[in-house]
């Protein structure tokens, strides 16, 4: 991990750039399963949170070397037209506790998806060096938990954008109910699976009930669609990763549960005004 020359805190740009982090972004990513050739890179559509200086950009060239555990898991590459793909970029999620120095919290995400549909995501958890990849039909480097508490589930939800949503946790399943107040969307995906990093809290099920960007969500949901899990609007919708960069709908995930049966149980965040 690069350093800043004024903390001793990696940055957003720093962080990208990390040997460990764009190995994992290009031969997990684009690359290896998509085989978009540089010809063809051009019309891959990229969004992402950084926002770089035009000083400051540095053009970085990968070696293709993809790690062995990653070609061990995933044989044979797809092939998909360059344009059906869309990728998003968290280089620092969890901003806010970053700032806090809650060191814990803060991923930095890569996602694809093709034609909408959230295909590969990778988390990086840098100040533990732990990353967790999912590809949907393809590999992964983790799984789910063994067992989950779908009747008094641990809810984990925002630290700093809650909005209405421990009112809209208790109300849906009772006062008994566990609330873990966490930062970054990518944490909070990590919660809900087994991850063997020690500074990692454990829930059921991640509720968000205000607006948040594609960036923020995009490698958490490929993630647990690769292991049979769902992450969909509070309505149940499933969320399109093209077009506009945030959801207005709020965000369930889960896994090893009944997802449908979970949504039919909230209420309507319209009707209730609890956004
Ligand atoms: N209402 C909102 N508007 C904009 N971004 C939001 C948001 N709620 C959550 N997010 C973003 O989603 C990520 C997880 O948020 P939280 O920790 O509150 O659950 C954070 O990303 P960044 O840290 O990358 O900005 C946060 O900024
Ligand atoms: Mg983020």
């Amino acid at each position: 991990m690069l350093q800043n020359k004024h903390t001793d805190f990696p940055t957003s740009v720093d962080a990208i750039r990390s040997e460990k982090f764009l190995s994992l972004m290009f031969s997990e990513g684009v690359f290896l399963l998509f085989k978009c050739f540089s010809c063809h890179l051009f019309l891959v559509q990229i969004n992402t949170e950084e926002h770089v200086d035009a000083a400051d950009q540095e053009v970085i060239i990968w070696d293709r070397k993809i790690p062995e555990d990653i070609l061990k898991e995933i044989a044979t590459p797809k092939e998909v037209p360059a344009e059906s793909v869309t990728v998003w970029i968290d280089p620092l999620d969890a901003t806010q506790e970053y700032t806090e120095d809650l060191r814990k919290y803060v991923t930095t995400m890569v996602c694809v998806a093709v034609n909408g549909k959230p295909v590969l995501g990778v988390i990086h958890k840098p100040f533990s060096e732990y990353t967790a990849w999912a590809m949907v039909d393809g590999g992964s480097n983790v799984k789910a938990r063994t067992s989950y508490n779908e009747r008094t589930p641990r809810i984990v939800v925002s630290r700093s954008h809650s909005g209405m949503v421990k009112q809209v946790a208790l109300q849906t399943f009772g006062n008994q109910t566990t609330i873990i107040p966490a930062g970054g969307a990518g944490y909070k995906v990590l919660a809900l699976l087994d991850v063997p990093d020690k500074s990692q809290e454990k829930a059921d099920l991640y509720i968000h009930v205000t607006y948040i960007k594609k960036w923020d969500i995009c490698a958490g949901n490929a993630i647990l669609k690769a292991l049979g899990g769902h992450m969909t609007t509070l309505s149940g919708e499933e969320i399109s990763y093209t077009g506009s960069d945030g959801i207005e709908g709020g965000l369930l995930a889960s896994i090893r549960m009944n997802h449908q049966a979970l949504v039919r149980k909230l209420p309507d965040l319209e009707k209730t005004g609890h956004k």
